[in-house]
């Protein structure tokens, strides 16, 4: 096993203090939110949809930063505490090419865990029977549940799930609460949202959102039950949803407001003292792992999980070998995708030989405007190929991203994975086209030197092309939106490349713009690698020299100094999209809707009348350990928004 043997905690404590949300816009998305989902049991958040139960999900995780108020994990600010979480959202996130073992196998490497786990996931949640299956290929109820797997590899002490019951039958979504059941049993805090009042009822405990984001009750089921005097959830939900009046108003404040002030006494009884040990005398309604309401609350000791993980986390070139790997079998996997890669550098090589009339590069006989026309379209076919490889790389994985990037993954490796994957396959897309148009004579004869430093300049187009189109993938909400920024990148590439509009003669503006083209320079330090100029103004054609002094200096400068100009592009490019990816990636260290916090570790002991324990009463108004964050004003910490 890799990673060290050790044990794990019971449960981790989460209390969240006040929480209010203001979304972007000045509405409040969740008002007051006060709970302690009780350490190694399950928290049923439910309520009304657009009641805010995701919103709240991802601030009890620390992937959002409450408006107001405060989210503890053991006590401490969540970047702080760094307790190991899962969470799994509401879309099935996962790479659908792999089969379920390779998926989960890379997933455990990653995270810095034995690639054994893999196999213990899936017995463990009855999946091993479709351990070679596909993920694309697995039902609805087969995906979550390997969406779930994914979490428990590095065996976290607390588990989010986003409505991990909805879309399943009955029987599914029961078989899944029984895993829940059992990995809370095992230590796990596990929160999740839920529409369904069969997993409420199976719960230890139930918040209920109201429409205004407000918290309606919070209890055992037994207790919200009793609360609105009805027999079942469905009724809950009607009594919550007659509120009067739409979101945010304040009818619906009001009809909240009087629920808030019937779970008061209860709320301070869950909330108080939430793992304290209690035997069958203690909290009504909590129940044996396995048992109905009312029954035995098992006693609530620390426990040794035998066998638990804790991650030894993969350096960077580990991580660099492995996603590139993954990446790699997902290409290869992937046959549409994979005779789309190599086909198309191969049509348009077809066409180009097709396009041009050899000779065009014959000093006997040259012809100056197809001459350029020629290094012009391999300029841009290089371009092309980087562009067009590059756009779908990130945004069909991001969901897969952003969960990794909660674990271990560093996004240098990540795109440095990229870029190794695809750039050798685009450099001999490049050799080809050169080597296909040579052949034809739509190139000059010439030595091994001149065609080096062509197959540098292509080589360098593509991967700044590469590098442009990881970064729109990276931008991009969905596959669908990268691939209609494909004419928009591609065309002022065309237009301002220096080949149909010579630079001299464009608009100030325009030369400007030219400058920020990877095409311009791939296109000049091609021509000064066939000696463009000496070609047109000594040549036969009559054509050249007027056509030279229209293209002033663009190909006087050695080939070099274009090549740093493109690898300068190339870099800056891949750091714009490493930088994209990050934000697009909430953490506890870098939740939504906040600036960066620097988690602080308290030094030496905590006393438990420490501002920053978990359970210090309020200093100065503000709700316990808000104070953690270094830097943190308190207008910061208490007014941030979305
Ligand atoms: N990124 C966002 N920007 C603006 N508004 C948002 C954003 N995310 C959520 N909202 C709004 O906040 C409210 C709560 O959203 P949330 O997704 O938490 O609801 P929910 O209770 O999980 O709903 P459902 O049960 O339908 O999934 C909704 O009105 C939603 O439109």
């Amino acid at each position: 096993m890799t990673g060290t043997e050790g044990t794990v905690d019971q449960g981790a404590r989460i209390r969240a203090t006040g929480v209010g949300l203001r979304l972007r816009g000045g509405r409040d998305a969740l008002r007051g939110v006060t709970l302690a989902p009780p350490p190694g049991r399950i928290t049923g958040v439910a309520g009304g949809s657009g009641a805010g139960k995701s919103l709240l999900l991802e601030t009890l995780a620390g992937l959002r930063r409450p408006t107001d108020g405060a989210v503890l994990h053991d006590g401490l600010e969540p970047a702080a505490a760094a307790v190991p979480f899962g969470f799994v959202p509401q879309d099935d996130i996962l790479h659908r090419g792999l089969t379920l073992r390779r998926g989960l196998a890379y997933a455990a490497r990653l995270r810095g865990a034995d690639p054994a786990e893999a196999d213990r996931v899936l017995a463990e949640l009855g999946l091993s029977a479709r351990a070679g299956q596909r993920m694309g290929t697995l039902s609805g109820g087969e995906r979550k549940r390997a969406s779930i797997a994914v979490e428990l590899l590095t065996r976290p002490r607390l588990l989010f799930l986003d409505e991990p019951t909805s879309g399943l039958d009955p029987a599914t979504g029961a078989r899944l609460l029984d895993t829940l059941t059992d990995l809370a049993a095992r230590g796990v805090t596990v929160v999740l949202t839920t529409h369904s009042p069969a997993d409420l009822d199976r719960c230890d405990q139930v918040v209920l959102l109201g429409p205004d984001g407000s918290p309606a009750a919070t209890g055992t089921p037994g207790q919200v039950l009793r609360r609105y005097g009805v027999r079942d959830f469905a009724a809950v939900y009607a009594a919550v949803a007659d509120a009067p009046g739409d979101r945010g108003t304040s009818g619906a404040r009001q009809g909240t407001e009087k629920a808030r002030q019937a779970q008061e006494p209860e709320e301070t009884e869950e909330t108080e003292e939430p793992d304290a040990p209690q035997g069958p005398e203690g909290a009504e309604g909590f129940r044996d792992v396995r048992g109905g309401h009312g029954a035995a609350r098992t006693p609530h000791r620390r426990r040794r999980i035998p066998g638990a993980v804790r991650a030894r986390r993969p350096g960077p070139l580990a991580q660099w070998l492995l996603l590139t790997q993954r990446a790699g079998e997902l290409l290869l996997r992937d046959r549409p995708a994979a005779a789309i890669v190599v086909g198309s550098p191969l049509m348009i090589v077809a066409m180009f030989a097709l396009l041009f009339r050899p000779g065009a590069f014959d000093p006997a006989a040259p012809s100056p405007s197809a001459s350029a026309m020629v290094l012009f379209w391999i300029a841009f076919g290089a371009f092309f190929f980087g562009l067009a490889y590059g756009l779908l790389q990130i945004c069909a994985e991001l969901g897969v991203v952003r969960r990794e990037r909660l674990t271990t993954l560093r996004l240098g490796p990540y795109l440095a994975s990229k870029v190794t994957l695809l750039l050798p396959v685009l450099a001999l897309a490049d050799a080809l086209l050169l080597v296909v148009l040579r052949a034809g004579d739509r190139l000059p004869a010439a030595g091994a030197g001149v065609y080096g430093s062509l197959f540098v300049t292509t080589a360098l187009a593509s991967a700044a092309g590469l590098a442009l189109g990881l970064l729109a993938s990276a931008a991009a909400a969905d596959p669908a939106r990268a691939a209609l920024a494909l004419p928009l990148l591609c065309f002022p590439q065309v237009l301002f490349s220096g080949a149909f509009v010579p630079v001299p003669l464009m608009a100030e503006a325009g030369r400007a713009l030219s400058t920020a083209m990877s095409n311009r320079w791939a296109f000049e330090a091609l021509g000064a690698g066939v000696d463009l100029e000496t070609l047109w103004a000594r040549g036969a054609s009559p054509l050249g020299p007027p056509l030279l002094a229209s293209y002033g200096d663009s190909f006087a400068h050695a080939p070099w100094t274009r090549w740093l100009i493109l690898a300068g592009f190339t870099a800056v490019l891949l750091l714009m999209a490493g930088w994209v990816v990050h934000r697009r990636c909430p953490t506890p260290a870098r939740p939504l809707g906040a600036r960066r916090a620097r988690p602080r570790r308290p030094r030496g002991p905590r006393r438990p009348d420490a501002p920053d324990a978990p359970d210090a009463p309020e200093e100065h108004g503000r709700p316990p350990g808000q104070q953690l964050v270094r830097g943190d004003s308190p207008s910061a910490t208490g007014t941030r928004s979305r």
